[in-house]
């Protein structure tokens, strides 16, 4: 038996399960869903403000001389932690309760980071601080990062295209200080590769940055053309041309912006994906057409049925058989890597072989360990299969997936690997016969807004158990 899981039907009274490969840093493993499987989920619920943008709406904010509003906000494990290192960095955050932030950043020049080391490993959202920082202190220190361990996630591009700015980087116990003696001035930078983060860092340094700034091979998913919205709002100038290339005009102050956050395109296919595992039917209100295309296409293709109105998307499995596809995740506009492994689930119950190179990260597929373990056929090869040779081909990383279906599920000990596979484990759990035990489940909270109170609307049956690890 692989390590990571033990079969319920192995599991002893106390179990201890094991972790497959490294787990997120903040795994409660004591945090155990106790899911009775089996039962199509039906209903609706309502997704709100995208994780991927509201944490760098929030950072924005940080470069404005007045205050920001930001709505639509999610009430996630991210935005709490992105707050807190807001305050830390003087910008006072009020919640209004209802998904509406006041972002304030006029004590940005007073405040005391005495605390900032706790923010080491919490998230990858510090390492955008680095321009909005320079610019209004003229140094940052940014603690080492979090956020899903799906790979090396180096930041050799955002250090590059920082130092092209004019910035000093010094690395130190817990982190990285960066100063800019003579200032940060626009640049001329041609990514490696379209690095969401990277774009990011380049938008949020260039836009108080003096002169010109031109970025190549630049990103451009839906969250970063939000940014670019907010950063316009504020009194940014930000062209994007065809071809990947965005360029900005340093300007000298930027004011607060009022802002709607677009909805989270993740989290509304990652319930798209349980309808069809399930054999159910969830109406997801606040799902998005536009940003959605490249999934609804592919949605469609595997057999599932869908309706769009203007409040949202009705995913459900029209019944029959799915049908098993080929498929590549890639930058924006490609299928988005995050939809990979809740679609992975919904594949093994598709008829015949289905094959997923996932060329944005390299190691995105420890999830289907418990898959495998849970009854279903996947198989991972270090070879692009399917697809263009990727960065990943030539080197040892099992990056490529074929799965065998369609396949009958059992419940399992699950441990929550990562923030996508974990919910891609609790889909399984959802989908397959028999009781799982999902540990460490609190995981999910980091990007899935009250995902038990959406379990229950949608009728599974589960219980939540804070001490049954320990
Ligand atoms: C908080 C957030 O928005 N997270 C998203 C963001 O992550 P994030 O911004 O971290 O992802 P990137 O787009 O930067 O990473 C893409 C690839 O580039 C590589 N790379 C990146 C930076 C760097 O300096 N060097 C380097 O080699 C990464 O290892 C990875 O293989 O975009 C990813 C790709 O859509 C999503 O999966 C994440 O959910
Ligand atoms: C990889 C993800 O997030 P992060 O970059 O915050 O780890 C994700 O949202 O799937």
């Amino acid at each position: 038996m692989p390590t990571g899981i033990r079969t319920a039907v192995d599991t002893p009274t106390a179990p201890v399960p094991v972790s497959a490969g490294e787990q997120d840093e903040d795994v409660d493993m004591a945090d155990v869903l106790t899911v009775r499987g089996g039962i199509p989920l039906r209903g609706s619920l309502r997704v709100r403000g995208a994780k991927n943008f509201v944490s760098k709406a929030m950072v924005a904010a940080l470069l404005g001389e007045e205050p920001s509003r930001l709505s639509n906000v999610p009430d996630i494990r991210d935005v709490a932690v992105v707050t807190r290192l807001m305050e830390l960095h003087g910008v006072s955050v009020k919640n209004d309760g209802n998904g509406e932030l006041l972002l304030d950043p006029s004590n940005v020049e007073s405040a005391r980071m005495a605390d900032i080391d706790a923010h080491a490993g919490a998230s990858r959202i510090p390492i955008l601080l680095c321009g909005p920082l320079v610019h209004r202190l003229g140094e940052a220190f940014i603690p080492d990062l979090g956020g899903c361990r799906i790979g090396d996630r180096p930041i050799n591009y955002h250090l590059d295209v920082l130092r092209s700015f004019g910035a000093q980087v010094e690395k130190q116990p817990m982190g990285i200080r960066l100063t800019a003696p003579n200032g940060l001035h626009g640049t001329h930078v041609e990514l490696p590769y379209p690095s969401v983060g990277a774009t990011e860092q380049v938008l949020l340094t260039a836009v108080r940055a003096v002169g010109v700034t031109e970025l190549r091979n630049a990103a451009i998913e839906p969250e970063i053309m939000d940014l670019i919205a907010v950063l316009q709002k504020m009194g940014a100038i930000i062209s994007v041309d065809t071809d990947r290339v965005i360029r900005i005009e340093g300007v000298d102050r930027l004011t607060g912006f009022k802002h709607r956050a677009l909805s989270d395109r993740i989290e509304a296919a990652s319930w798209a994906c349980a309808a069809l595992a399930t054999h159910g039917d969830i109406y997801v209100e606040g799902a998005s057409q536009p940003e959605m295309m490249t999934f609804l296409n592919v949605f469609r293709k595997v057999g599932g049925a869908f309706e769009i109105d203007e409040g949202g998307i009705r995913f459900w499995h029209p019944g029959g058989d799915l049908d098993s596809i080929v498929l590549e995740t890639d930058v924006h506009p490609g299928f988005m890597t995050d939809w990979q492994q809740p679609l992975v689930v919904a594949l093994t119950q598709a008829s015949g072989l289905s094959i997923v190179h996932e060329t944005v990260y390299e190691n995105r597929f420890g999830f289907t360990d418990a898959l495998r373990e849970m009854g279903a056929v996947i198989q991972v090869y270090k070879e692009c299969l399917g697809g263009r040779p990727c960065r990943f081909g030539a080197r040892n990383f099992r990056h490529s997936a074929v799965i065998s279906g369609p396949a009958k599920l059992r419940g399992a000990d699950i441990v929550v690997p990562d923030l996508r596979g974990g919910f891609s484990h609790l889909i399984a759990a959802l989908a397959a016969e028999g009781t799982s035990r999902v540990y460490g489940i609190d995981l999910i909270d980091r990007g899935y807004e009250h995902f038990q109170a959406k379990l229950d609307s949608l009728g599974a049956t589960y219980d939540r158990d804070l001490q049954a690890a320990s």
